[in-house]
């Protein structure tokens, strides 16, 4: 059987390590399974927040599938380091951003370390970088609430806590429940759900079509006693976006305005 391919690594000069200093607020995004949309919430609320004058960094923690420079126009960049630490790829958003995604040869190489080197990779995502006083990171969680995604927000310190991302069928509450555990086995505060893919406005007659039902994510928030954060809807131009490196809120008014009322409430931290 071939051996995996060795894991990348960035090398800063020895003693240089930054600690995660110069960080206020750290933000992990999850979801209790994968493809809800966790990567486009995380990507949007990021160039939300840079947008409106805050200094933003993102940390892509999905090492199986890291999409987040290829979302935000970025995935030819590579990372360099310097005596102040490894530094994060500069987005025009004003977004900078650190991803395994930087470190492989191709977007399709698949990454097939064991634990112990994904760990360690995230380990220096999270130690070695120069963030360079930034007001909020933005951390993209591996999908779902297993080892990986609890090694990593065991790695963060001092995070402010955890927006769940879930989508709007039944058993989104499932979802959400999973989700919640995770935050309370790690003492992290749950900042609130976000229902996403939440009704798909018909392009030619403005009319919502529930496609996978809606109030899923308020029906849960309710139930678990968390704050509802939004409600994003199912809406096809978010795809093309990603897929041409362009954030959606950046090209479309309601979605702009819908991540600016999320990104109020996170920051205010009130119901
Ligand atoms: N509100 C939305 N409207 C339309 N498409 C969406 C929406 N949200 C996400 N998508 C699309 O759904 C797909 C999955 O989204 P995304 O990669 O953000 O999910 P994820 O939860 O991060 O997935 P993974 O589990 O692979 O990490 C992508 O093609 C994305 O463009």
């Amino acid at each position: 059987m071939n051996k995996p391919p060795p894991a990348p690594t960035i090398t800063p000069p020895p003693g240089k390590s930054t600690k995660y200093k110069g960080v206020k607020h750290t933000i992990l995004v999850m979801s209790g399974k994968g493809g809800v949309g966790k990567s486009t919430v995380a990507v949007n609320l990021a160039v939300t927040m840079a947008s409106h004058g805050l200094r933003v960094g993102l940390i892509d923690a999905d090492i199986n599938g890291p999409d987040d420079p290829k979302m935000l126009g970025v995935s030819n960049e590579k990372v360099d380091a310097d005596d102040r630490g490894i530094i994060p790829v500069k987005t025009r958003y004003g977004v900078d951003v650190i991803s395994m995604g930087f470190l492989l040869p191709s977007e399709d190489t698949a990454v097939i370390w064991r634990g112990a080197l994904r760990h360690k990779a995230l380990q220096q995502f999270l130690e070695e970088v120069f963030w360079d006083n930034k007001d909020y990171v933005i951390l993209d969680m591996p999908p779902g609430t297993g080892d990986e995604a609890l090694t990593i927000a065991q790695l963060v310190p001092d995070a402010d806590g955890i927006v769940i991302v879930i989508t709007p069928q039944e058993v989104a509450l499932i979802d959400a429940k999973k989700a919640i555990n995770f935050a309370s086995q790690l003492k992290l505060p749950v900042i609130g759900l976000i229902e996403n893919m939440s009704g798909l406005v018909c392009p030619h007659c403005g009319e919502t079509i529930d496609v996978f039902k809606t109030g899923g994510g308020e029906e849960a928030a309710k139930k678990y006693n968390v704050r509802f954060l939004g409600r994003i809807p199912l809406v096809p131009q978010i795809v093309t976006d990603s897929d041409n490196g362009v954030a959606a809120v950046d090209n479309n008014e309601k979605l702009k305005e819908i991540f600016l009322s999320i990104v109020d409430k996170i920051k205010d931290g009130k119901q």
